[in-house]
């Protein structure tokens, strides 16, 4: 059986009916919490809260490694992260969704790879995410008219903490949205030759603008964007079923050093 996967983040603890659940162990440990199996628009859909079902996992404590082989152990190839960022760019306004195509890692010490030797792989990396999955994310927004950007860099720092006024104005240079989480999950989804697309929902405008950014207001705004999310799945999901056509099941050719 393949499912699609989808991993919530802040505010997205559920987004369908469930009509299973899965406990599944891994080499790694357990998951966030058991997978929950259900329909989205007729597709068959694997669903981790990555934060757990009651947000009691930080962003530096996510067992991602678990997580991503629990969803692949499952049958899971696609994978769509949904998650809140914050805005380094004055167009990227809170309520827009960001479908990212690029990323930098800031963070400093997490369990980022399988291949801890024997067998070395150095995967590529330069285009990070799925060009199918984002190409008809960006489509699935569109046709709903929603305030939906087709590209963007995430800056993923280690968190828990928000940026200082500071760190924020540096990371403006290099980078469009913030986040804590995109990092280690989808390089070990790519270490498993997985598809990787996300729905970045704006929160805040991070440090740099006025205003500091506060956890609540996260949550406040993500709880509001719940439904614009939903739908844009619900569009999404069925598009991104069956066989793939994109390169991202091709990564570990060549990558054995
Ligand atoms: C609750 S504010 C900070 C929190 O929100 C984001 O979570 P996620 O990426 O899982 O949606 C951010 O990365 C932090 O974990
Ligand atoms: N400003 C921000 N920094 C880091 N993670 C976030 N998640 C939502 N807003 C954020």
């Amino acid at each position: 059986m393949t499912y699609v996967g989808i991993i919530g983040g802040s505010g997205l603890y559920s987004i369908m009916e469930t009509r299973k659940t899965m406990d599944i162990d891994t080499p790694y440990g357990k998951p966030s919490a058991p997978l929950e199996i259900g329909e989205i628009n007729g597709v068959e859909v694997a669903f981790l809260p990555r934060h757990g079902k009651k947000h009691t996992i930080p962003p530096h404590m996510v067992n991602y490694k678990a997580n991503i082989f629990a969803l692949q152990k499952a049958g899971v190839q696609r994978i769509i992260g949904l998650n809140a960022v914050g805005s380094l760019k004055e167009e990227y306004k809170p309520g827009d969704i960001v479908i990212p195509d690029q990323f930098i890692d800031f963070t400093k010490r997490r369990d980022l790879t399988y291949y801890n030797g024997p067998d070395v792989y150095h995967i590529s990396m330069a285009d990070p995410f799925c060009s199918d999955i984002s190409a008809k994310a960006y489509e699935a927004g569109k046709k709903l008219s929603f305030p939906v950007h087709k590209n963007g860099a995430y800056i993923c720092i280690e968190g828990p903490r928000f940026s200082t006024r500071a760190e924020s104005k540096m990371f403006r240079n290099f980078a469009d949205i913030i986040g804590m989480t995109l990092v280690p999950e989808i390089n070990l989804a790519a270490e498993l030759s997985m598809c990787y697309g996300m729905l970045a929902t704006v929160t805040d405008y991070d440090a740099w603008k006025d205003e500091a950014v506060e956890a609540s207001d996260v949550m406040q705004i993500m709880k509001e964007s719940e439904e614009k999310v939903s739908k844009m799945l619900y569009n999404l999901v069925p598009e991104i079923n069956g066989q793939r056509n994109c390169k991202c099941s091709l990564r570990l050719e060549n990558a054995k050093a």
